[in-house]
């Protein structure tokens, strides 16, 4: 039927990359036959821990979006096809944590539950990332990450409750194939958190101020030769200024500028002071040296984008044509000054890709 046509070209033209691009031609045509036959009698295959784990690395290979794409080939892949329950499922996302967060040297990781498939409902995450601050409407405004106020509600409505801070964790939420919700508070031992202060100066007047060190997207799905892994949680490191022209300083987040520009001294009474900028490049240069004084891996946007020449310069030798989507490869902070912003990009979408799972092919 047309799903399994679809399927069949899918896995065929993933195949087909996988055993070029390994060398294993010699390798290719019984590989097909045997998923061509899988594919017939059952309606879907299976992908070898190899096919897997090369396929989830190309997929971030091909993610247009992402600066950080150099390192694709040197991510860790842990296969949970087997892992089906809720604890268990927890119990492997609180190891993702773990051994991702390495004691702050940061190892890229990914970890990959069973595909979606006609016969049994595949666990799905609930979490944007599987760390991430709560946020919460009260009468005077938001505490926390304003980001995150529907899901605290979805947590408050399962029996969650938080301390009410403004960087409060929130917990776990995994559906399992009987459908219900259910949630778990991460161990706070093994959650790597740095206290964000400015080298020289009290940019934020004493209040506390903290950030989660490993950032682990669990809310996307991995396309690999037509298969959905709808529950992949992957990590690397952050890019700073995700967290300090972003996340931290963004009106509809946790909108420190103001206050860091009053610390500084700033006359924010006009724009045309660039109190603004001045307060950003602040806040960043904060979160790099905090992040380095913690041994908490991370990257400023000049080194990524250098990073980023390395990677394309590499694509290029290799015959590869790179894809990007620029308005989201510029960083945020400076954008002319990267190569990036003077070049144009071509955003077709290949795969193996990552893709936000609303879109998802049903
Ligand atoms: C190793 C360090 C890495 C760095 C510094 C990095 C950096 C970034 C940054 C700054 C963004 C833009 C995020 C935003 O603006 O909100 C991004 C997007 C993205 N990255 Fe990377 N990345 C890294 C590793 C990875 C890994 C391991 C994967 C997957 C295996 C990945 C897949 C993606 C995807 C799919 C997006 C687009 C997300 C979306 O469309 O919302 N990245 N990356
Ligand atoms: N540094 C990172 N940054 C991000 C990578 C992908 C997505 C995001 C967050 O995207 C949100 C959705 C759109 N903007 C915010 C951040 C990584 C997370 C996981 C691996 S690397």
């Amino acid at each position: 039927n047309y799903d399994q046509e679809q399927l069949w070209k899918e896995a065929g033209q993933f195949l087909q990359l996988y055993h070029r691009e390994l060398g294993l031609e010699d390798q290719l045509e019984a590989r097909l036959q045997t998923v061509r036959h899988d594919i017939e009698k059952t309606g879907t295959y299976e992908h070898t821990y190899e096919e897997l784990a090369y396929g989830a690395k190309v997929a971030w290979r091909n993610s247009n979006r992402c600066i950080g794409r150099l390192f694709w080939e040197r991510m860790e892949v842990i296969d949970a096809r087997s892992v089906t329950n809720s604890e268990e499922v927890f119990a492997q996302l609180i190891e993702h944590i773990r051994y991702a967060g390495n004691g702050g040297k940061i190892k890229p990781l990914i970890t990959i539950f069973a595909p979606a498939n006609n016969d049994h409902q595949p666990v799905k995450i609930w979490n944007h990332q599987l760390m991430r601050y709560a946020g919460y409407e009260t009468e005077n405004g938001i505490v926390g990450d304003p980001a995150s106020v529907t899901f605290t509600k979805q947590c408050q409505k399962l029996g969650w409750t938080g301390k009410g801070t403004a960087f409060d964790l929130l917990p776990l939420v995994i559906q399992d194939g009987h459908g219900k919700p259910e949630w778990m508070e991460i161990p706070n031992n093994i959650v790597i958190e740095v206290p964000i202060n400015h080298p020289t100066e009290d940019i934020f007047a004493g209040h506390d101020v903290k950030w989660y060190g490993v950032p682990i997207i669990s809310d996307m799905r991995l396309e690999i030769g037509g298969l959905n892994y709808v529950a992949a949680p992957f990590n690397g490191w952050y890019m700073g200024t995700e967290i300090g022209a972003r996340n931290l300083a963004d009106e509809n987040r946790y909108n420190l500028l103001p206050l860091v520009a009053e610390q500084l001294g700033l006359n924010t009474k006009h724009l045309n002071t660039l109190w603004k900028d001045r307060a950003l490049v602040e806040l960043n240069v904060a979160v790099l040296e905090s992040f380095k004084q913690a041994g908490v891996s991370i990257v400023d946007h000049h080194t990524a984008t250098k990073q980023f020449a390395v990677f394309e310069k590499q694509e290029q030798k290799l015959g590869r044509t790179v894809t990007g989507k620029w308005a989201w490869l510029i960083p945020p902070l400076s954008p002319a000054t990267t190569h990036i912003f003077h070049k144009p990009y071509d955003n077709s979408i290949q795969k193996p890709n990552y893709f936000y799972s609303t879109n998802k092919v049903l």
